[in-house]
């Protein structure tokens, strides 16, 4: 506290960023920081004239209706442009030479929080840039000769990790070995992980993602190396409040997973934290979220997997899953734990079974800011997908949808959350009523046909009721009729799996549709690839190359038997949705998640198709776009906000202020996104006494 006080008293940096850090100084200044001890120093005094202050790193996502935003130069390189300069600099010297030979300082801020130097900064993979330290950092930090001798700039460094993944590309490696690899450089360099990962998104997110990442969870335990994300478990009911101030820093983001529905790879318990972290790496990388605001969670509620559970090495606990009010009290301590904690941080549900998804969903979608990613998301993305097939069709706009009869496979969580919301864009496209509506869906289950003389279970197949309710059971098409029998006597367009059952869709039934529609919609959404219900190849030779193509794990381009007519894969992933409807969420300051918000994200992605795009068969733009996707579908998501009365004054008078306004919140949006650039670790403050060549 003396200490503290004496800093205030003799620094001449302002102390309003410290927070509650514990500030740090070395041996080497003469002080003891975290002593309480009257006798300590203060840093003027410290031995080589320089004061060693702490501060946190600056991060380059910015509050971008924020005042101080642009720096002056005298505070630490914030806004990405001022670090990227920083970086390319071996010493301040060099830096500070650069800018100006005149320019002179008065404190160095060494802005590496309350960690310690040397070696525990190089095993720190938020601060440490291995070789990427300058000669100033290496010196200040206590890492000079702890490194190679040679700097090496953060470009140099990706493309040296990127050579290496090239090479296990054209060997053949396995994708999980070069998820491992990247896994390792994230484990010790997490700004270069997301810097790889931005660059080559289109490469590496099916590497750390959908479908790799499936198989990473089914082995989670062996390949555990370090801790990332938080685990709660059911012993952890009375303690979640308190653990949750174990996670240090500011958390925006919140993936949870119970781990019950991974992927269609069933119950993997504990292993589920895989695809939380999954998920948060392409916020980070596809949304521009700063890692240090993710929180990667799973919630431990035991598992009904036999095989974990007989698997001496699974880290999760070892006792069957919790069921009924156990385990929404879980539920519930976590969600009120969250929001204690950070109070406006977005919470994202993911690969909870379906029989708790909806409820869950239902329970606190009006009173958190919160969604579904397996439920909205993926409508979502599945409607952006029917818009783009719609214009890759030749439709005149968007209200073709009501032409449309789809029949889903599927009617888990996935696939009514798809349902549902294309029901709704029908309705709204006018000329049919809700009743009227129904009848341009068909919907599946393991069963077959599901009509009106279906058995359903309530409260899990809530969603189903209606549907069934209006598919009156035939002589021709009765209930639990076969899907070669729907496609074929419902004449449908759209075919649409999230059935988890791989190769359901026969080359009799892809060959059906591909007669009875000049472009057949074909959607294989189940993931991972082993699950998809058939792949690009088998739905291009049965449609000789005409079907408008989508599955959930990507697959290559495929060409028809044929005419060789070249078939377009795309993958209608959620990973288009996320990221873009959790920025524009947080950006909009938004309290909760709306259906039209969803709606709107869909739009936004159709919306940016180009028609050379469209020509070749393109439903969604490019993976490697997603960046700039994901702000497209922010500005919609904060302008729906608007409309809603849910936006923060500050972007409504954005939105207000001229007809330009689009222009202008997309630019909000990008200048608020991170970009993973180092951040400056060691800077002068307060042009006085020094000038550059004292150091
Ligand atoms: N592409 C994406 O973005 C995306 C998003 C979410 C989910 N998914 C995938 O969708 C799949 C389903 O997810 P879910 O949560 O709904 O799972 P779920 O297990 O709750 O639902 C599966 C449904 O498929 C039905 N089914 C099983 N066999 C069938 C058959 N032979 N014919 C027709 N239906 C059959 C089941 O009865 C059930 O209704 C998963 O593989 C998941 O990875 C993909
Ligand atoms: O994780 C994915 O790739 C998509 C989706 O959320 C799923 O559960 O399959
Ligand atoms: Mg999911």
């Amino acid at each position: 506290m003396t200490t503290r006080l004496a800093l205030r008293r003799f620094s001449a940096i302002p102390l309003r960023r410290l927070g509650d850090k514990r500030w740090y100084s070395s041996a080497a200044d003469g002080f003891d920081a975290t002593s309480s001890s009257s006798k300590a120093q203060p840093p003027s005094e410290a031995i080589d004239g320089f004061s060693v202050f702490p501060q946190e790193l600056p991060s380059n996502a910015q509050d971008p209706s924020k005042d101080d935003f642009i720096n002056d130069a005298t505070s630490p390189p914030r806004t990405r442009e001022q670090q990227m300069e920083y970086n390319k600099h071996e010493s301040l010297r060099d830096w500070l030479g650069r800018q100006s030979r005149k320019r002179s300082v008065d404190e160095i801020v060494v802005l590496t929080g309350n960690i310690h130097r040397g070696s525990e900064i190089l095993h720190n993979a938020v601060y440490n840039k291995g070789t990427g330290f300058n000669h100033s950092e290496r010196e200040r930090l206590g890492v000079r000769g702890l490194v190679p001798p040679r700097f090496f700039s953060i470009e140099q460094q990706a493309e040296k990790i990127w050579q290496q993944q090239v090479v296990m590309r054209e060997s053949n490696a396995p994708k999980i070995a070069r998820w491992r690899h990247l896994q390792a450089l994230k484990d010790r360099n997490e700004t270069l992980f997301y810097r790889l990962l931005q660059e080559h998104v289109e490469e590496l997110a099916p590497v750390i993602y959908t479908p790799t990442v499936g198989e990473a969870c089914l082995n989670y335990s062996r390949f555990f190396r370090r801790a990332r994300g938080m685990f709660f478990t059911k012993d952890d009911v009375g303690h979640m409040h308190s653990m949750t101030y174990n996670w240090r820093g500011d958390v925006k983001i919140v993936v949870v997973t119970d781990g019950s529905r991974v992927l269609g790879l069933g119950d993997l318990g504990a292993h589920g934290m895989g695809i939380s972290v999954g998920k948060l790496d392409l916020y980070v990388a596809g949304g521009g979220f700063d890692p240090q605001e993710v929180l990667p969670v799973c919630l431990d509620v035991g598992t009904n997997n036999k095989s974990l559970l007989n698997d001496k090495w699974y880290f999760g606990l070892n006792s069957q899953r919790l069921e009924g009010g156990d385990y929404y009290r879980v539920i519930d301590e976590f969600m009120r734990a969250i929001r204690h904690r950070w109070p406006n941080a977005l919470i994202q549900f993911e690969d909870f079974q379906t029989k708790h998804a909806l409820e869950i969903l239902t329970n606190y979608r009006n009173d958190y800011l919160c969604f579904n990613d397996d439920i909205q998301g993926t409508a979502a993305v599945v409607l952006a997908g029917v818009y783009g097939a719609l214009k890759v069709l030749g439709g005149k706009d968007r209200s073709e949808i009501r032409k449309q009869k789809f029949v889903m496979c599927g009617a888990g969580s996935a696939g009514m959350g798809i349902v549902a919301m294309l029901h709704k864009a029908v309705v709204k496209s006018g000329g049919l009523s809700e009743e009227e509506a129904y009848d341009n869906f068909y919907i599946m289950d393991n069963n077959g046909l599901i009509t009106n003389e279906r058995k359903l279970e309530f409260p899990r197949e809530a969603a189903v009721e209606p549907f069934a309710k209006a598919r009156k059971a035939t002589k021709e098409l009765p209930d639990g009729a076969s899907l070669l029998d729907v496609v074929t006597k419902s004449k449908c367009t759209a075919l649409l799996g999230a059935s988890t059952v791989n190769g359901l869709f026969t080359e009799d039934v892809l060959r059906q549709m591909g007669e009875q529609n000049e472009r057949p919609i074909i959607f294989p959404l189940s993931n991972p690839t082993s699950n998809a219900e058939c792949t690009s190849e088998e739905a291009a030779k049965a449609t000789d190359g005409r079907a408008v193509f989508s599955s959930g794990s990507p697959f290559e381009d495929a060409k028809g038997a044929v005419s060789g007519r070249l078939m377009r894969a795309n993958q209608g992933n959620n990973l288009y949705i996320f990221p873009g409807l959790g920025l524009g969420a947080l950006l909009s300051g938004a309290k909760t998640i709306s259906e039209e918000m969803l709606v709107s994200s869909a739009k936004a992605i159709s919306d940016m198709l180009t028609e050379d795009q469209i020509r070749r068969g393109c439903i969604f733009p490019l993976i490697k776009e997603i960046r700039n996707i994901s702000a497209r579908v922010a500005v919609r998501v904060i302008k729906q906000a608007a409309e809603e009365g849910q936006a923060k004054r500050s972007v409504v008078a954005i939105i207000e202020s001229d007809d330009e306004h689009d222009t202008k919140l997309y630019k909000y949006v990008k200048r608020a996104q991170y970009v993973p650039e180092y951040r400056p670790t060691v800077f002068p403050v307060e042009e006085s006494r020094r000038t550059v060549d004292d150091y």
